[in-house]
């Protein structure tokens, strides 16, 4: 096509359709054009195609018209799952986050940065895969949840210790962390416990959108929690709130809650540190069976997969409003 016969088409565009052209072809009759849609709403966009095709159509040369919107690449959004201590089940809570938002919709990715105790190729069923790398990034394992994940425990024999240091361990973070993401509009991310390295690497280079804290509802776990939100909050990372694990142990036989440790001890504590509280998800030995299995409990049905459904509902909220 001659740059004329281009000129010509394009000036016969609406101003609007101009001011997003990021192409314009004639060959054969046939005019495309690549439009950037980024920020538009559905009606807004099928409203621009049809003026373009409305101003193209019947211009001489012109046979067809298509119109191609470029897709607006969605920013991706980095949940950080952290916790004060060990133990407290931040990993089955990542877990189940995750896959409870890939069921709400939202394209996930699951990484364990949990290097020095990896846990999510367990909880996740994909033990024994491993990743490939492609142009020296690791391709995410695939999972039967919807949820793609890169562990350390994917890169590892089964049983090694792996004795990082923490240079190391800042390096295996990057590499699970700039693995082949494209596709995960949110990323979870499951930290080691405690206020390190790998979570100063975590705050400095990759920027969490936001942090989910999970605590149990102890005393001491609580204060330990509370440093790791304000480890979160130095870090210029908002907190989206505080998780109760193991709040209440439910019954094996009726299901029914009880509460051995006293109850809204953490809601309480999530909002003296003026975050908000994510809910509670009792000790249930289901949880942990399913945990084990490989089984995330948030793809099932049931009371617990819907306490992991609200909590990614809170989480979904926060990251839209934010
Ligand atoms: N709500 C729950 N009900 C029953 N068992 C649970 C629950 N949450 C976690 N567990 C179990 O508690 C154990 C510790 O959980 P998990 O590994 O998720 O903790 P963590 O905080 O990630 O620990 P670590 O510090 O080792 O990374 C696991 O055996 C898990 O199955």
């Amino acid at each position: 096509m001659t740059s004329d016969a281009a000129d010509r088409l394009k000036s016969l565009l609406p101003d609007q359709a101009v001011a997003r052209l990021q192409s314009l072809r004639l060959a054969d009759g046939r005019a495309t054009l690549v439009l950037d849609a980024t920020g538009l709403s559905a009606p807004a966009r099928d409203g621009l195609e049809a003026s373009v095709k409305s101003a193209l159509e019947g211009a001489p040369g012109v046979a067809e018209v298509r119109v191609a919107m470029m897709a607006d690449k969605a920013v991706q959004k980095i949940v950080a799952v952290g916790s004060g201590k060990g133990g407290v089940g931040k990993s089955t809570v990542a877990a189940n986050l995750a896959v409870a938002l890939s069921r709400g919709g939202r394209k996930v990715g699951l990484v364990d940065a949990d290097i020095y105790g990896p846990s999510q190729a367990r909880l996740m069923g994909t033990e024994g895969q491993r990743p490939v790398a492609h142009d020296n990034r690791l391709v995410p394992v695939a999972s039967q949840w919807g949820v793609p994940v890169l562990s350390m425990a994917h890169l590892s024999q089964p049983g090694q210790a792996i004795a990082w240091r923490g240079p190391m361990a800042s390096g295996a973070l990057t590499q699970l962390l700039e693995g082949h993401w494209d596709e995960a509009e949110i990323l979870v991310v499951d930290l080691p416990p405690g206020t390190g390295d790998i979570q100063l690497t975590m705050l400095q280079k990759f920027k969490p959108a936001g942090a989910v804290i999970v605590s149990t509802p102890q005393d001491l776990a609580l204060i330990d929690a509370t440093r790791a939100v304000e480890l979160f909050e130095k870090g210029g990372v908002p907190v989206i709130g505080v998780v109760e694990n193991m709040a209440g142990y439910a019954c094996p036989h009726c299901g029914e809650v009880s509460d051995p440790f006293g109850a809204g001890g953490a809601e309480a504590a999530a909002r003296s540190m003026g975050t908000d509280f994510l809910g509670r998800i009792p000790l249930d030995i289901a949880i942990r069976r399913e945990s084990d299995a490989g089984t995330p409990t948030a793809a099932g049905e049931g009371p617990q997969a819907r306490a992991f459904a609200d909590l990614a509902g809170k989480v979904m909220g926060w990251l839209d409003a934010h």
